[in-house]
């Protein structure tokens, strides 16, 4: 099956544990090469794009992150612009007006000189979104972004990377395993089971009970809370 992403959007990957939506995500950024199948970028095969000229277009952050223990937060965001400048330039006036762009873009300028060993999770999290703006790219990757966060620190999360969409148009590909907040958060959705695209479409479409309830093998029902619908498990322990 062929899948789609759209420019402009924010597109959930969502599936069960191991149903491939890391792996899928691995081979949107060009780090694993397909075995069948083709990858394009703008009509272009990703496999005929230098990586260098990739780091440029896309950034991934990944789902666990070793943290660098001599690290401050400002050294970290500014490895974001590495595709950008050969390692022997100095940074440019460029290079550090979208580093504390990243920085306040994510609400992390006031402890910018803090070492990353002394940050919360919640702070480090967005540290790492910032290293990740900083590639100054139109496209972001984030697996699973918000896992370890508590839900305030999840929802502040979810709110900068979909405010990074509407006012500057990222196209962003998140993996989220909280299914409504993959549904209110996302505008299209891509359901994998087995390695295998079930579904995608708009996002309020593919996140329906029927499928849920189909793939995770979990009865699910949709419930509708003022204007929110959300998903919930039907047997209740
Ligand atoms: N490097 C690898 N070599 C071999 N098998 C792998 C490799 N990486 C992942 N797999 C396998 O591919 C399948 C899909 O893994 P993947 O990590 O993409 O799933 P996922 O949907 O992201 O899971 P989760 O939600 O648990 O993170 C799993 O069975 C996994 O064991």
């Amino acid at each position: 099956m062929t899948g789609e992403i759209q420019k402009g959007s924010i597109t959930a990957l969502i599936g069960p544990n191991g149903s491939g939506k890391s792996s899928l995500l691995s081979l949107l950024c060009g780090l694993t090469l397909p075995t069948t199948g083709q990858i394009s970028l703008n009509d272009e095969l990703l496999t005929e794009i230098k990586r260098s000229d990739l780091a440029k277009k896309l950034a991934l952050l990944p789902q666990s992150n070793p943290v660098p223990a001599t690290l401050t937060v400002s050294d970290l965001v500014t490895f974001g612009r590495h595709p950008h400048r050969p390692w022997y330039k100095k940074m440019a006036k460029e290079d550090k007006e979208i580093i504390d762009w990243a920085m306040i873009e994510t609400g992390i300028n006031s402890y910018s000189e803090r070492l990353l060993t002394d940050l919360s999770g919640g702070e480090l999290q967005r540290t790492w979104l910032a290293m990740v703006l900083a590639q100054n790219t139109d496209i972001l990757m984030l697996d699973e972004p918000t896992s370890w966060l508590d839900i305030s620190h999840q929802l502040s999360l979810l709110k900068i990377v979909r405010r990074l969409n509407q006012q500057y148009n990222k196209t962003i590909v998140w993996i989220l395993h909280d299914l409504n907040q993959a549904r209110q958060f996302s505008d299209r959705a891509i359901l994998i089971n087995e390695g295998q695209i079930v579904n995608q479409g708009n996002a309020k479409d593919v996140i329906n009970a029927k499928d849920i309830s189909n793939v995770y093998q979990t009865p699910v029902k949709m419930h509708s809370l003022d204007d929110l619908q959300i998903l919930w498990p039907e047997e209740q322990v």
